[in-house]
């Protein structure tokens, strides 16, 4: 299974270097190892990279692991792009989360089996192929797994399981509402595996993440020559989704100005890419997801009222965690299993108590978080019980007993909940400096969804 991708493996001990070389030789294009970490930037200049695979220490400051993070920073100042793979020992691991918030990929903790090192530099060189250098996703690319199943036995839950059977057997448009982190991403993901198109690709675009101005080649594609960047024809994403499942994510986002181009296509099911005057035609079953109010855009004057009739034929709204707590003990029980097998822990549990406060804490980042904040337990786990303390840092807000009022009931209203997110946001931006990537990313947010947020709360 040979990759495109060119590795750079950068530890001071060779003898290391060697045993990664001959592991990863047969499959990836090239292999580059690097003993002196001073040349990292020179090295990165000279030559193309996809992954680094970076120690953590070297021998000047022998193990506080503060010269990988720099080379990590350095790296990725040279190379923004570049997917980094932090090295490890066992009792780094709180480090390598750190390396992980300043935008490395991935940890490996040494020492590592050649089957572990493989799988891990192999599940982020395809994220890397993901896109060309028009930005765009080639379809073999694009159909991802879940990395969960869709769990919860709540009613609410039920009937949007329900709902996806029934839609997915059909053609029919569907509009998935939501909050960010309640699965309207693995809600597509089921109704395209439980769809006859099944074999065919799910392409999703994620419309937050699309710059304003490649939206139309973005969709439709372009004729090579027709822009500065355009350097070969492009087909886009409808007509990469023929025969599969066009999911478009963050559907709010598409500019006024294009709409009505976007619902001709889906009217007439065919393509008409920037620069040609010939139409081209896909065969796209659609989803849409969104987690703002499409009707109030409408009312405001934002989107049009035939395009979001066009979409939400069927209309699934997934519920936010905090209105199915019964789910929550199941989430928990899932995402610990998860981790403890891929931070390969044991034994680890959730005490009592805690289960009850992480029953009734809010979730405004709701399963993502769940997900995040069981992640990180596990990741900082120092004994067999697991210390949610963290879910008040990392989230800015107290577990359940800050959300309790005196009396020890619920009372927070929407306004209220407003107010914490907003003071999470401008804690976790002042934190971070401003630096959008790294504060999404420990909000468990896309950058999108914090852009929006920010937005809203005009920070
Ligand atoms: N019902 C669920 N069971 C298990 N995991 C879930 C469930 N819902 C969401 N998740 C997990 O939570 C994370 C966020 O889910 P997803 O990306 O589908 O949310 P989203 O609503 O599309 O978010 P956004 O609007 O921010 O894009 C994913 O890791 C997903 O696997």
């Amino acid at each position: 299974m040979n990759n495109a991708a060119t590795v750079l493996v950068l530890d001071d001990n060779t003898d290391l270097l060697t045993a990664a070389r001959l592991c990863l030789k047969p499959y990836f294009a090239k292999v580059l190892t690097l003993s002196d970490p001073s040349q990292l930037q020179s090295c990165l200049q000279q030559q193309p990279v996809q992954l680094l695979l970076l120690d953590m220490n070297f021998q000047r400051d022998v193990s506080s692991g503060e010269e990988g993070i720099y080379y990590l920073q350095q790296a990725l100042k040279c190379q923004p792009d570049l997917k980094v793979v932090m090295m490890t020992a066992y009792a780094e691991l709180p480090l390598a989360v750190r390396a992980m918030q300043l935008g490395a990929c991935d940890f490996i903790a040494k020492p590592w089996s050649n089957e572990q090192l493989l799988r891990t530099l192999q599940k982020h060189s395809s994220e890397q192929t993901t896109r060309d250098k028009n930005g765009a996703v080639p379809a073999e690319a694009i159909s991802a797994q879940p990395a969960a199943p869709m769990l919860g036995q709540s009613a609410a839950m039920q009937q949007v399981q329900r709902l996806i059977e029934k839609a997915a057997a059909t053609e029919a448009n569907i509009l998935l509402l939501g909050e960010s982190g309640t699965g309207k991403a693995l809600a597509a993901e089921a109704i395209h595996q439980a769809s006859p198109r099944r074999q065919g690709p799910l392409v999703t675009v994620d419309l937050g993440a699309v710059h304003s101005n490649l939206f139309e080649s973005e969709l439709f594609g372009h004729k090579k020559g027709a822009f500065t960047d355009a350097k070969s024809d492009y087909s886009g994403r409808l007509r990469q989704a023929s025969g599969g499942t066009l999911l478009l994510d963050e559907l709010g986002n598409v500019p006024l100005s294009l709409q009505a181009k976007l619902l001709t296509a889906l009217q007439s099911r065919v393509v008409v890419p920037v620069g040609s005057s010939q139409s081209q035609p896909f065969d796209a079953r659609l989803i849409a997801a969104t987690n703002e109010d499409l009707l109030a855009k409408v009312g405001r004057g934002e989107f049009r009222q035939d395009l979001l009739y066009r979409i939400n034929t069927v209309e699934i709204c997934l519920p936010p965690l905090r209105e199915r707590e019964g789910d929550i003990p199941l989430l928990l029980d899932w995402y610990l299993k998860f981790y403890s097998d891929k931070y390969q822990q044991s034994g680890l549990r959730i005490r009592p108590s805690d289960q009850r406060q992480l029953c009734r804490y809010r979730w405004p980042g709701n399963v993502r978080q769940l997900a995040h904040a069981v992640e990180r337990a596990v990741v900082l786990a120092e004994q067999s019980e697991l210390d949610f303390s963290q879910l008040e840092s990392s989230a800015g807000s107290a577990p359940a007993a800050a959300a309790q009022s005196p009396e020890g009931g619920d009372f927070v209203l929407g306004a209220t909940l407003d107010y914490v997110e907003q003071k999470t946001i401008a804690q976790a931006l002042q934190y971070y400096q401003g630096n959008i990537s790294q504060a999404a990313k420990a909000l468990g947010l896309t950058r999108a969804a914090l852009y929006r947020r920010m937005e809203k709360y005009r920070l």
